[in-house]
């Protein structure tokens, strides 16, 4: 089969975890720069699903396409090569490093990619500071906020201009107000960089953010539609 126009696309894509089969035969057709939410009741599939696209969890049968190439046949070195140069991945609890001060956490995809620190540091100060938290950039995560955890997470996802961004949660574990405010700002970065955005999310508010709905159940995409 050739590749679509999608950047990021699954076929068929199953994954199962012993009996449970968490994934079942998805497809799904990510374009660039595009925004998707991902919506379903807890333990349909959501996470795994955006895991599998991710390269991190490796599907049972079907495919998976990014950037015209076969991410699910790739070794687990060459997925996780791909993922860190042309990803982004936000979790629920922002998932920095918490012995690294903010900027330190935002300097690392850079880093993997082999900017020198000096540049790397510059990059990263300017994400903190489109994301509004530069001030708080050399402190380490006990010593800030959830909201301003997030933020950072938002801009180590995004400081290396990834053509995707996958997002499980981002803003699961944040007051109302902070939450859209961090989505506000993701949504907004992600557009000026170009890069397209997965959203899996409970919250309706968030989904009303991004411009598709994907709605999983049972390890089956339900519905698709335009918002
Ligand atoms: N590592 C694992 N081992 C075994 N079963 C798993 C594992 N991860 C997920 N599952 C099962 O696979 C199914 C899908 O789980 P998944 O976490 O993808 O759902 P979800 O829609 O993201 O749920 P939630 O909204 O609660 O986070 C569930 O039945 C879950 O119990």
């Amino acid at each position: 089969m050739t590749p679509g126009p999608a950047i990021l696309e699954s076929r068929a894509l199953t994954v199962r975890y012993g009996d449970t089969l968490a994934v079942d035969a998805v497809e799904l057709a990510i374009m660039p720069g595009s925004r998707t939410a991902i919506m379903g009741p807890s333990g349909s599939g959501k996470s795994t699903l955006v895991h599998a696209l991710a390269g991190v969890v490796r599907p049972d049968s079907g495919e998976v396409w990014f950037e015209d190439e076969r991410l699910d046949l790739l070794s687990e070195g060459e997925r996780s090569r791909r993922r860190l140069a042309r990803m982004g991945m936000v979790f629920q609890f922002g998932d920095l490093v918490p012995e690294l001060t903010l900027v330190e956490n935002v300097m690392l995809p850079l880093q993997v990619l082999g900017e020198k620190s000096r540049h790397a540091r510059a990059r990263a100060l300017e994400m903190l500071d489109t994301l509004g938290v530069a001030d708080l950039a050399d402190r380490r995560t006990g010593a800030v906020s959830g909201g301003q955890i997030q933020r950072a997470a938002v801009a180590r996802a995004l400081v290396h201009r990834p053509a995707v961004v996958l997002a499980d949660e981002p803003t699961g574990a944040l007051d109302s107000l902070t939450a859209e405010r961090v989505l506000d700002t993701l949504v907004a970065v992600a557009g000026a960089t170009g890069a397209a955005l997965v959203v899996v999310t409970h919250d309706h508010v968030v989904a009303s953010h991004l411009d598709n709905l994907v709605v999983v159940r049972d390890g089956r995409v339900a519905e698709g539609a335009v918002a």
